[in-house]
């Protein structure tokens, strides 16, 4: 399991161990290993350290200060370092004397560089500027978790030479610009390559949009003492395979649990047919399909239970999946929101359900909007909530009661109690989810923005939640199977929705040998 904690954490963590270690103790470990992640590339890049160009921007805390001891690091193994000082007279104090010491240059920018409008005019402003697009690799120790809002004006037009330039650009910590905890990018944030981030990933990590900004990640321990539960985490092979349901010696297709799925429409037949792909691959032991598609799902499914009467005289079934393709009708949907079992909405079904029956709910329920469906669900703008996923997600699960998968360049599944301790599944939560953690999904690809690739991976959530998984469970291996079965199958080239879903099997095998 990857992890992710709050600044506010951080600095508790951070609090504890300073008071335990020597003066300094802690910063020296992050720039150690700062340096030798940028060591690293510089061998890679430019062949050696020795004789490459390294140019350090350094705002007025910490996060400069841990730049200076890595480029003092650098500067010893005979880097040419150059410190660009946004705030000189603020500027980490014995990181800068060690800078010096190893050898390193300073250019200070001055006041009136500061000002919006001078875009860096003074001669010190374009010998940084000029600096920055002759080097090999750049350090962006301007902010870290001490942060808000975007680049400041001074430092725009640094973020772009070093964007502009061949140099490979490594963030201290975080991608300064960018917000911590919440993933938002308001304003300017400078785009690295690469990510040395100390302690624990923040959520903003690997959250979009912020996670574009970070460029590969690399976690450099420090000794932190984190608690047990985080803000965000990501699944990863080995959290999947002890989830996934494996059938024992006395399964039978009603202990591996029957998924219901309630989708399609005589104009929306293919819906159906998709949803049905994707639960019969989801480890229900029986996939029963109730509605106006039942021809066209037996044709191509015969080992679906069908019938094309509404789900209230469907057969027994452990979880409902209702909403893909439906177009108007919502008595399916009401007919599934009073059935006391695990019941996931999508598609149409979010715009249909009623928001006081799905809080009434006692069952858990899962609800998998794209942005677009969450926006309206809150009755805000789409910009609003592909901007902050992480709040909109949250937002949502606490709006409706349910467990909600928020899909996305970066899926989020966010329980009803995420964010305010709540939803456990110890016999006093509601069964979405056990503990809080927003799960953020590692897998997905950009292929599987295609039409119909919603409505397998409804198929495939509704069937793991027949088959036992809580909400949250539910939701994040499916997505996490989802994504991985969208690599597989597109392997570089486009691919249809049904490509998804018949790859699943060989990502379910990839997962299960780790
Ligand atoms: N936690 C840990 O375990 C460890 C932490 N370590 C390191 O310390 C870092 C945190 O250091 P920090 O607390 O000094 O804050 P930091 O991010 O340097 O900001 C400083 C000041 O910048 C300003 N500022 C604000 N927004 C701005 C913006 N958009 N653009 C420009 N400037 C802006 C604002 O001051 P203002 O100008 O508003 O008065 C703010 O107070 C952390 O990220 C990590 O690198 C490691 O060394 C060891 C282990
Ligand atoms: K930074």
């Amino acid at each position: 399991m990857r992890t992710a904690y709050s600044v506010e954490t951080v600095r508790a963590a951070e609090r504890d161990l300073m008071a335990r270690l020597p003066e300094g103790a802690l910063m020296r470990r992050a720039a150690a290993g700062l340096a030798a992640a940028c060591a690293d590339l510089l061998g890679r890049g430019y062949g050696r350290v020795y004789g490459s160009r390294v140019v350090l921007l350094v705002g007025s805390g910490d996060n400069g200060g841990d730049a200076l001891y890595a480029g003092a690091g650098l500067a010893r193994r005979g880097a040419g370092v150059t410190a660009v000082l946004l705030t000189p007279e603020r500027a980490h104090a014995a990181g800068l004397a060690a800078l010096r010491r190893a050898g390193g240059r300073t250019v200070e920018i001055t006041d009136a560089d500061a000002d919006a409008d001078a875009d860096l005019g003074t001669d010190a402003g374009t010998a940084a500027v000029a600096a920055v697009r002759r080097a090999d690799l750049v350090m962006d120790g301007i902010v870290g978790i001490g942060g808000t809002g975007g680049l400041r004006p001074e430092a725009v037009p640094l973020a772009e030479a070093a964007e502009r330039s061949g140099a490979t650009v490594v963030a201290v910590d975080l991608p300064s610009g960018v917000d911590a905890d919440t993933g938002e990018v308001r304003g300017t944030a400078l785009r690295a390559d690469l990510t040395v981030t100390f302690g624990t990933h923040k959520p903003g990590l690997l959250v979009d949009p912020a996670r574009e900004y970070a460029g590969s990640v690399r976690l450099v321990g420090i000794g932190l003492d984190l608690p047990a539960e985080p803000e965000l985490e990501a699944l990863q092979h080995a959290d999947v395979a002890r989830l996934l349901p494996v059938p024992g010696a006395e399964s039978d297709k009603y202990r591996r649990g029957v998924v219901g799925i309630a989708a399609g429409s005589a104009r929306y037949p293919g819906a159906a047919v998709l949803a049905v792909a994707g639960a019969l691959r989801g480890g229900a032991g029986a996939v029963r399909y109730a509605g106006p598609a039942a021809r066209d799902v037996i044709a191509r499914f015969p080992e679906t239970l069908v019938s094309d009467r509404g789900p209230k005289h469907a057969g027994r079934v452990q979880a409902w999946v209702v909403g893909p393709g439906i177009g108007d009708d919502a008595g399916p949907v009401a007919e599934v929101l009073v059935a006391d079992v695990p019941v996931l909405i999508d598609a149409d079904g979010l715009r249909l359900a009623d928001a006081s029956a799905v809080r009434a709910r006692r069952a858990p329920t899962l609800m998998t909007p794209h942005a677009g469906e969450a926006a309206a669900l809150l009755g805000v703008e789409r910009e609003e909530v592909e901007a902050g996923r992480l709040a909109a997600a949250r937002e949502l699960a606490g709006r409706y009661g349910a467990t909600v998968l928020l899909k996305g360049s970066t899926t989020l599944v966010a329980g009803p109690g995420a964010g305010d301790g709540g939803g456990n599944e110890d016999g006093k939560g509601n069964g979405n989810g056990n503990g809080t953690a927003v799960r953020v999904n590692p897998t997905g690809t950009s292929w599987l923005a295609t039409a119909g690739s919603g409505d397998v991976l409804s198929g495939l959530a509704g069937s793991l939640l027949a088959a036992g998984l809580s909400a949250r469970d539910a939701g994040s291996v499916a997505a996490y199977l989802h994504g991985l079965a969208g690599r597989h199958a597109a392997d570089g080239a486009p691919v249809g929705a049904h490509d998804v879903a018949e790859a699943v099997p060989g990502a379910w095998r990839d997962v299960m040998r780790g």
